[in-house]
């Protein structure tokens, strides 16, 4: 028999003090989802189990007690600190889980300029550590559209990846070392070095672990020169959507490093630009020291405009676009006000591809889609991030929702359109996340995700978590359901 409610939170008030243990009922049901069930949070319908409590640790020491309490007892405990999650990843799948926000943990502990990185405790919000390492003259490369929202332990936490990709890659291609709390209170520290050979690469089993295996505590990141007085900005749009991925394949198989390199179809362009038209749209940017800045956008442009449909675009607009791409609060509730205005709602679902099968995935998608899917008002999307052996696909979708009530919206639509584009990728051997995580949203699909490799994912779950206590439902479900794996 385990602990009841109140049992669970005098424990935590043990551990933390009642100042830090949150139980007002209003924050605990906003604690039980994220923007997966955007439909059911702008409704302020809540659908999942709610929290026992949320609360607010301070140090390591705290996150390895309350770790420790949830573990002895049987506890689900869901991490957050920046709460910008999109996959159901802070969804708190079991009655009387504690969600451990790790917000309070914000200090920038030591920018070391002479070996070019920072450490951090996993609370600091990128924008305010990006901000203040620019006015010195340095930046962590790394910009995800929620920059303004996200904090350093989610961000490793879920893979994340920025508009400056190309050049930087993702957090994984940044973190150099960082501190853990396993669920037994094992606090594990992995050293900052440039690289190693003593094994497997143990930071691997951290990033990305979406807060099912442990607590990140502590981040060490590279830092880099920021030089915005070089950057080059190059714009185009292109008749057809395959050579548009052909240019973005040739720009990465010629050897060009730009730092943005993206193509929007015409259907996601015309939510960004009124002079797109029917066109298709490929932006590049150029960084770093300007001798390379120069002859990167000078090599990019003969190469793209050797394809054809192309026409250049001034890109002054391009930049002047791309400084207004990110989203803080003030569109989150923008946004709500519109979707309950219209009830029409935007998702979005990104995967990713080699060059050889990109284009069937995402041409199949959106034609199924449109074809499968009632109401839909848009259906599009981009690629942002591109690698030598192929590039990601974020589908960008709108529908409207008719007919269903907010708790049926998400079976009724959301996942049938996750489905569709899951079941193409599987198809053509592309990966079904590129960078939001599985959370929740996509965690049933693991087995085909993962292959034979599940084998891995599997024993480390059950050798760092033996109870099942972190994060439950994320990254592998509680309940697979065979028929209809989309719904849960
Ligand atoms: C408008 C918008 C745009 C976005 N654009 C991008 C983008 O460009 N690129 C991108 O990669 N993502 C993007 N995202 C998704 C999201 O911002 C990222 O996944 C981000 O990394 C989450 O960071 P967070 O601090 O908000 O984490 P949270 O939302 O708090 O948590 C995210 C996940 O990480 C786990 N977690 C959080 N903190 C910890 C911790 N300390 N230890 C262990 N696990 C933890 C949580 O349990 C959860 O599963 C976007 C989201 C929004 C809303």
């Amino acid at each position: 028999m385990g602990l009841q409610r109140e049992q669970i939170v005098e424990g935590l008030v043990e551990i933390l003090g009642s100042d830090r243990v949150i139980t007002d009922e209003k924050v605990l049901k906003e604690s039980s989802l994220d923007r997966y069930r955007k439909y059911e949070q702008v409704n302020e319908i809540y659908t999942q189990p709610i929290p026992a409590a949320v609360v607010y640790v301070e140090s390591t020491q705290d996150v390895k007690e309350v770790l420790m309490f949830a573990n002895e007892n049987g506890i689900n405990v869901v991490p957050r600190t920046g709460q910008s999650a999109i996959e159901g990843g802070l969804e708190t799948a079991k009655e009387n889980s504690i969600v451990v926000d790790g917000s309070g943990m914000n200090k920038v502990l030591k920018i070391d300029k002479y070996n070019m990185q920072v450490t951090v405790e996993c609370g600091v919000p990128l924008q305010g550590l990006d901000d203040m390492l620019r006015e010195q003259g340095y930046t962590t490369g790394h910009s995800p559209q929620s920059k303004p929202l996200a904090q350093l332990g989610g961000l490793v936490a879920t893979r994340s990846i920025g508009q400056f990709s190309t050049l930087y890659g993702g957090i994984e291609d940044m973190v150099v070392g960082l501190e853990a709390v396993f669920p037994n209170g094992e606090v594990c520290r992995v050293k900052n070095i440039p690289r190693r050979a003593a094994g497997p690469d143990i930071r691997h089993v951290v990033i990305g672990n979406e807060g099912a295996l442990c607590y990140i505590t502590e981040v060490t990141i590279k830092i880099f020169k920021y030089q915005p007085e070089n950057n080059v900005f190059l714009g185009y749009t292109i008749d057809d959507m395959k050579n548009g991925f052909d240019a973005l394949r040739a720009v990465m198989v010629e050897g060009f490093k730009p730092s943005i390199a993206r193509l929007y179809d015409a259907a996601d362009a015309s939510l960004h630009f009124d002079w797109s038209g029917d066109k298709n749209v490929l932006i590049f940017m150029a960084e770093g020291p300007s001798g390379i800045t120069a002859a990167t956008a000078a090599g990019i442009d003969k190469l793209v405009k050797a394809f054809p449909g192309v026409d250049s675009v001034d890109p002054k607009i391009i930049e002047k676009w791309f400084a207004g791409l990110n989203w803080g609060p003030e569109e989150i509730a923008e946004e709500k006000l519109e979707i309950l205005a219209t009830k029409n709602i935007g998702i979005t679902t990104e995967v990713s591809g080699c060059w050889d099968c990109i284009y069937e995935i995402y041409d199949n998608a959106c034609k199924r889609i449109m074809e499968e899917v009632p109401d839909m008002t848009l259906m599009g999307g981009h690629s942002s991030h591109s690698y030598i052996n192929g590039t990601n696909m974020y589908f960008v979708y709108y529908y409207n929702i008719v007919d269903c009530t907010p708790e049926e919206e998400i079976n009724k639509y959301h996942n049938q359109i996750n489905r569709i584009i899951c079941e193409e990728v599987i198809k053509y051997g592309g990966s079904i996340v590129h960078h939001h995580g599985l959370g929740k949203a996509r965690a049933h699909y693991v087995w085909e995700e993962y292959g034979s490799s599940f084998y891995i994912l599997d024993t480390l779950k059950k050798a760092f978590d033996p109870n099942g206590i972190m994060n439950m439902g994320t990254l592998i479900p509680i309940k697979h359901n065979e028929k209809h794996p989309w719904e849960f």
